[in-house]
């Protein structure tokens, strides 16, 4: 069997202590190809940002395996794109690991960041502000970042939204690459006929987990029924459910009272 490369227990994420992701139990195991799919506001994003720990939980916990370097991908629209940078200089980024923010880059830091390059097919397109990239080039640039940060565990949030068909089939090569090279990746993705035909394991969030296994048992049209009236009967102001609450069906129905 595998090791665990993310475990979930009990994982309650949210802003405000209201849940976004709620009760959510399971086990990543290391070399995993993953899909995360729902609806808009399931949780996916929220999921994604208590996974690297830019989320803290609410309850339960989320525990990464320890010797596993991260590389995190977040929604286009979260990205500044008006800072005065060349795409090598955001590609270079990704070594910053290994070298520190303020590192100097050698020859050889160079040559990986150009074969990065070439490999998004980018070549020549090093010295190019990135202001002046189309979001098709931009999101091949980010994929060129995760290259050169060489990490355990990849998390890509939505990398295939505004792409153009021949770019998705270029980076679903690459994410397939790295799941070749046994690395963990986790990918938010809407196209739920491009998780059937690419994807091996899927994972159905609507606040709370409505399926996980492999993608064909888990997109189903019953799962996916359930996900839309689950997440169509969410009320936006649930609270926090505090420890000791009761949850019912994954989601807490506050404290019961014992009966005498
Ligand atoms: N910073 C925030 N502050 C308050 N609430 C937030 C914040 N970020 C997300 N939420 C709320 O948490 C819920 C889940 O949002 P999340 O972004 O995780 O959904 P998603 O599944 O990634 O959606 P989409 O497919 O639209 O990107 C939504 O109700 C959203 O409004």
């Amino acid at each position: 069997m595998n090791d665990a490369c993310i475990t979930f227990s009990n994982l309650t994420l949210g802003y405000d202590s209201h849940p976004a992701v709620h009760h959510l139990d399971g086990v990543v195991e290391k070399g995993t190809l993953l899909a995360i799919v729902g609806g808009n506001g399931s949780g996916k994003s929220t999921l994604m940002k208590g996974i690297i720990g830019m989320l803290r939980p609410l309850g339960g916990a989320c525990t990464v395996a320890p010797d596993a370097r991260i590389a995190y991908l977040p929604q286009q629209s979260e990205l500044d794109r008006s800072f005065p940078a060349q795409v090598r200089d955001l590609v270079s980024l990704g070594l910053w690991p290994k070298r520190g923010l303020l590192g100097r880059h050698g020859a050889q830091d160079r040559e990986t960041v150009l074969n990065a390059l070439r490999a998004v097919g980018l070549d020549g397109f090093k010295r190019r502000p990135i202001d002046t990239l189309s979001g098709g080039q931009l999101q091949r640039v980010l994929f060129a970042r995760v290259l050169v940060q060489d990490a355990e565990l990849i998390l890509l949030d939505e990398p295939f939204n505004a792409i153009d068909a021949k770019t998705v089939t270029d980076l679903v090569a690459l994410i397939k690459h790295w799941h070749g090279e046994g690395r963990t990746v986790l990918v938010v993705v809407h196209d739920l006929d491009l998780v059937r035909e690419n994807f091996p394991q899927a994972l159905l969030l609507a606040r709370r987990l409505i399926a996980w296994g492999a993608a064909r048992d888990t997109l189903t049209p019953e799962n996916l029924l359930r996900a839309r009236r689950l997440h169509e009967a969410w009320d936006e102001n649930a609270p926090w459910c505090a420890p000791g609450d009761d949850v019912h069906d994954g989601v807490c129905v506050g404290r019961q009272e014992a009966v005498q």
